[in-house]
């Protein structure tokens, strides 16, 4: 389990977040949402350990982030951040082969080659094996980000996925299928975390989330209590409504037909 306890960050004098608590269960999926700035990556770099909170602490299986080792965090969580510039001419199964380090001594064993396969195909980027990384498209690049993030928990049935927005720059089809997969990766009884946008993922695939507001827990619950109108409109400032389509089936967010966005 991770346990958030009273977490706060104070940066350049400013407190980006205040007293956040949660736990994420294996087997859990949890969606952080919130407005640009609510706090969402500082909570997710905390997580990672790219970040030291100023207060409160964060349990990993009832153990402090603070005091593993860099080799045994590697092997308990893995992270697929916004920002993952690689200049130098790796091919893409090098980059995905990074998640394996944490595993071999020296030279990558053919179970290490056979995991970063599957992994790559599992986000449909096994015919980018060989290209030159630098080279691919941005939805791309983040596939073979998260093909990486997955080799690395892969033989973790524990293990934590922290997936600071896991869709960004995909097409619709891998939108559906990264959370898709992560949904089924929380199924066979992996925690994850990921910061979301868009709220009808959020509401379709998350088992849990954590609304962020200024820095602080503004609700947390099942997708259906944070994700009411009255929430939403206090915490983005912007009406919406829920949708259910005529034929029936899940119901989705949307705005209110009289939103009026800023014009020219
Ligand atoms: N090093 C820093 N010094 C001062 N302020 C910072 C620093 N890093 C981030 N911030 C501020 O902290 C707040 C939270 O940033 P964060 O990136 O966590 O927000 P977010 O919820 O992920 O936003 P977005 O949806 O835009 O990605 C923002 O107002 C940001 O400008």
């Amino acid at each position: 389990m991770i346990e958030v306890n009273n977490l706060s960050v104070s940066l350049g004098g400013k407190e980006l977040l205040k007293n956040v608590s949660f736990r994420v269960r294996p087997g859990q999926f949890w969606a952080i949402v919130g407005p640009n700035g609510a706090g969402k990556s500082t909570l997710l770099k905390v997580l990672s350990r790219d970040l030291a909170p100023s207060g409160g602490e964060v349990l990993f299986n009832a153990r402090p982030l603070a005091k593993y080792q860099n080799q045994e965090l590697a092997q308990v969580r893995a992270v697929l951040s916004q920002h993952n510039q690689v200049s130098l001419p790796f091919k893409a199964e090098e980059i995905v082969m990074m998640g394996r380090y944490p595993y071999h001594e020296h030279e990558p064993t053919d179970a290490d080659y056979a995991i970063v396969h599957r992994c790559l195909a599992k986000v449909e980027a096994l015919h980018l094996a060989d290209r030159l990384y630098p080279t691919l498209s941005g939805g791309e690049q983040q596939r073979v980000q998260l093909a990486r993030t997955l080799a690395q928990i892969w033989e973790v049935p524990q293990g934590y996925l922290l997936l600071d927005e896991p869709t960004n720059g995909l097409d619709l089809k891998h939108q559906y299928q990264t959370l898709h997969l992560a949904r089924e990766l929380a199924g066979r009884g992996y925690g994850v975390v990921a910061v979301l946008h868009d709220l009808n993922m959020a509401l379709h695939y998350a088992d849990r989330l954590l609304l962020l507001s200024k820095g602080s827990t503004y609700a947390e619950g099942t997708p259906a209590e944070v994700l009411n109108p009255a929430a939403i409109e206090a915490v983005y400032g912007i009406a919406v409504q829920w949708v259910t389509p005529a034929e029936g089936g899940t119901c989705f967010i949307m705005p209110q037909p009289d939103f009026q966005p800023i014009s020219l």
